[in-house]
Order: C-alpha cells, then sequence, then structure tokens
C-alpha cells in the first residue's frame, strides 16, 4: 500500500527537505552564518579562508542533525574547537550555542520574508496516507517544527511530533542516534519494524537503519541517491508522489 512493504502500518516523517521546502532555507542560513565566522577567524589570522560548501559540508555534518551538534560536527571537520557556552548565549557569542543562535536568527529572518512552501506530492501522500488508516508523525531535529509544520498547513494530517523540543525536554540524542524516531513510534503504540522513516538527511537514514525500522525511504531532494543508499535507504525516491504512482517500490 502507497509503496510500503505490508507489514509497515505507521509512517514516520522528516520534515526539513521532505514535508517542507526548508531544508535549503537551513542551508542557506549555515552558509551565511558559518562564512561570515570563518572570514571573521581568517581575517583574525587563524586558518585560511574557506567557505562552507552547501553540498558537502552541508549534506555530511549539518543536515539532520539537532542546531549544537551541526556547529560541532561542522567545526570538527575543520579543526576548529570553540567553547560550548550555553542556549541562552546572545547570537554574536563565539560559542557552540552563540553561532547556533545566530544561525537561527538569520533562519527565522528569511522564513518570515518567504513563507513555508510543503512539497505537494508530500500533502498528497500524507492525505493518501491518513485515508489508508496509516498512523503519521513528523520528527525532525528542528526547534522550529511546530511553527513551520503550522506555516505550511500540515498540522491536522500529522499526529505526533517529535521535535528539537522535545528531544531537549526528553534528553534524546539527535540524529544519526534513533532516540527520536523510536520515541515518535512509541507515542504512536507501534513497534519500529512497523514504521516507515521518510528521510532525506545521510543522518536521518542512518537513524532509520540503527533502529530497525520496517522500511527506511530515502528522499533525494539534491542528487545524493546513491550516498542515501550506502547510509541506510531500503529504497529512493525523488518525491513522495512516486511511492503514489508505485514507480518508487
Ligand atoms: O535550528 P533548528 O531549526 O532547530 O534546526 C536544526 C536542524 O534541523 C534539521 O531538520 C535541518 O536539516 C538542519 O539543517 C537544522 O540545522
Amino acid at each position: 500500500m502507497l509503496g510500503l512493504p505490508g507489514h509497515v502500518t505507521a509512517c514516520l516523517f522528516d520534515l526539513d527537505g521532505v514535508l517542507t521546502q526548508t531544508a535549503k532555507v537551513h542551508n542557506a542560513a549555515w552558509e551565511e552564518t558559518f562564512n561570515d565566522f570563518l572570514r571573521q577567524r581568517a581575517e583574525a589570522g587563524h586558518e585560511e579562508f574557506r567557505p562552507f560548501d552547501r553540498g558537502a559540508d552541508y549534506n555530511r555534518y549539518v543536515d539532520g542533525r539537532p542546531r549544537a551538534d551541526g556547529v560541532r560536527t561542522f567545526l570538527a571537520s575543520r579543526g576548529i574547537t570553540i567553547p560550548e557556552g550555553t542556549p541562552d548565549d546572545p547570537p554574536d557569542a563565539d560559542t557552540v550555542n552563540g553561532l547556533g543562535n545566530r544561525k537561527n536568527v538569520v533562519l527565522l529572518d528569511r522564513i518570515h520574508t518567504d513563507g513555508v512552501q510543503p512539497y505537494q506530492g508530500s500533502v498528497t501522500y500524507l492525505k493518501a496516507a491518513a485515508a489508508a488508516g496509516l498512523r503519521r508523525a513528523v520528527v525532525s531535529a528542528s526547534a522550529n517544527c511546530r511553527d513551520v509544520v503550522e506555516a505550511a498547513g500540515l498540522a491536522d494530517l500529522l499526529e505526533v511530533r517529535v521535535d528539537g523540543v522535545v528531544a531537549r525536554e526528553r534528553s534524546l540524542r539527535g540524529k544519526p542516534h534513533p532516540d527520536t524516531f523510536l520515541a515518535a513510534a512509541r507515542e504512536l503504540g507501534i513497534e519500529p519494524r512497523q514504521a516507515a522513516v521518510f528521510e532525506d538527511a545521510l543522518a536521518g537514514v542512518e537513524a532509520g537503519r540503527a533502529g530497525e525500522f520496517g522500511y527506511v525511504i530515502g528522499v533525494d531532494r539534491v542528487g545524493q541517491a546513491d550516498a542515501l543508499t550506502e547510509h541506510g535507504a531500503d529504497i529512493v525516491v525523488q518525491d513522495l508522489a512516486e511511492l503514489l504512482d508505485g514507480a518508487g517500490g
């Protein structure tokens, strides 16, 4: 049914890049934030300026991970260590949390200016899943998940939300760990093998594999189909509408 194996009774959807066209907004906000930071370090005589790569750097080190993990993982790839700070650090603090907060200011500014668009294929898929009686959760690293889901008009189609805010409250490890997906499955009252995970991020499909979920669907919006398969996807589609056509499964 809907391109899913017979044992699947629930769908766990990532948000940014799967349901909504916001992965590229996050990516652009990270690029602006990291490049300002790297440029200042170059001017202060640290490393030479090497810009953030919206392909390799975003996909490997940032996409799908909680905000502070994205900062830490990317800076570690450049051999840069800065103090952790605390979550309420101001956006101009050169700490892990300060940089994350700086990126959030840029992100929210872009979202308020441009709005949030869902993927039409995902809206159609969500409606078909609801009509077929499949359970539905959104599982996102983003602390902005609730607002983005609402702005995209998807709130009524989703039964459970496990996001960056919930993860912090419950001390759940972020993707690539499976904890947030497992929490959503538990809330829906199903076993992991009964759930399909829909993910566009390498860290996300890894989490799907690590949690031994029933089916992991890689959603390739940026031409990384092979990497999604290597990191844990059972199949890869470019849009959820392909699953409705039967072409993806
Ligand atoms: O900064 P936020 O909104 O809490 O989002 C955390 C992460 O959420 C993920 O969904 C995005 O793929 C990442 O790019 C983002 O960094």
